[in-house]
């Protein structure tokens, strides 16, 4: 891991974000740090999904600041940057609520294109690719070694040559997420990453983001409404309602605050302290 692991990664200043009458966001601060899973959790509608499309740039906040700081101290001010500019320079991937993998490519087709920019590079954009020469030779098996890597850390290289589409529900969330760690960011926004899987699946996946989270230089921003998962796995919690931080701190204290239970499942405190436990 590059860099002092406590600093922050990511820091969100003030941020508002209107749709004509309506506030999504209101005023919203909060920091991720380096190296940690950071989980925004809140109900429906509480503007989380909002929240991630300001910060890769699917969204240009009304206000506020969105701060990308790097190991190597670059930094970037995101709501200045276009989409596609964050997820190269400032190194912000993100997987979307709905899979959105190619499924009629293969598991390992689908890796390659998420390397294509790198590829290109190395062709120099030109016919350098389709004569083979050496550096694009080269790029192309480091790049097919990566996806090969995170196939086999997804259990799934024996199934490399399978269409996307015709993997079990849970195998295409894993890939997804494989998918956008072939682009090696340095922050991982995963939104509703669990939404749809059963208890073994969930499992999975939350082995796969401590994989992710232990061994490689990306940390990850969670949105959740899987409380099992978010419990389990979060280092920090932010909690929104009706696009205002209500409450933050570790999964103990979140899980502990009468503000959270109340708000995130109303009144009725019984079935709001079993979903915050994760039990249901
Ligand atoms: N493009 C848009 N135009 C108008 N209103 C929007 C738009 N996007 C979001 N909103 C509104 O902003 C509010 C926050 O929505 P958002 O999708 O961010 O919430 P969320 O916490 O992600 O909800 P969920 O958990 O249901 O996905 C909602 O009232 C929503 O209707």
């Amino acid at each position: 891991m590059t860099g002092n692991p406590t600093a922050n990664i990511l820091e969100v200043d003030h941020l508002s974000m209107r749709f004509g009458g309506i506030v999504a966001v209101k005023d919203l601060s909060f920091t991720a740090k380096r190296g940690d899973i950071t989980a925004l959790i809140g109900p429906n509608g509480a503007g989380k999904t909002t929240v991630f499309n300001c910060i890769t740039g699917f969204y240009k906040p009304t206000t506020g600041m969105i701060r990308m700081i790097h190991g190597d101290s670059r930094e970037f001010l995101l709501e200045r940057l276009f989409d596609f500019r964050i997820s190269k320079l400032a190194k912000v991937a993100r997987t979307f609520q709905n899979i959105r993998l190619f499924a009629g490519m293969t598991a390992l087709e689908n890796l390659m294109v998420a390397q294509h920019n790198g590829l290109m590079r190395a062709s120099g954009y030109t016919f350098l690719g389709l004569i083979g020469s050496p550096g694009f030779r080269s790029a192309e098996r480091s790049a097919i070694d990566r996806a090969r890597y995170w196939l086999d850390r997804i259990g799934l290289l024996a199934r490399a040559d399978e269409a996307a589409g015709n993997l079990p529900y849970g195998d295409q969330r894993r890939l997804e997420i494989a998918r956008a760690m072939c682009s090696r960011p340095a922050l991982l926004c995963l939104d509703e990453p669990a939404a749809g899987l059963n208890a073994r699946e969930g499992e999975a996946l939350s082995e796969l983001l401590r994989l992710i989270r232990n061994e490689h230089d990306t940390s990850i921003l969670l949105i959740e409404h899987d409380m099992s998962v978010v419990m389990q796995i979060s280092d920090r919690i932010i909690v929104l309602d009706y696009g205002v931080k209500i409450s933050e701190g570790t999964p103990q204290m979140i899980r502990d605050d009468p503000k959270v239970i109340a708000a995130y499942l109303g009144t009725d405190e019984k079935t709001a302290i079993a979903v915050m436990a994760g039990g249901a």
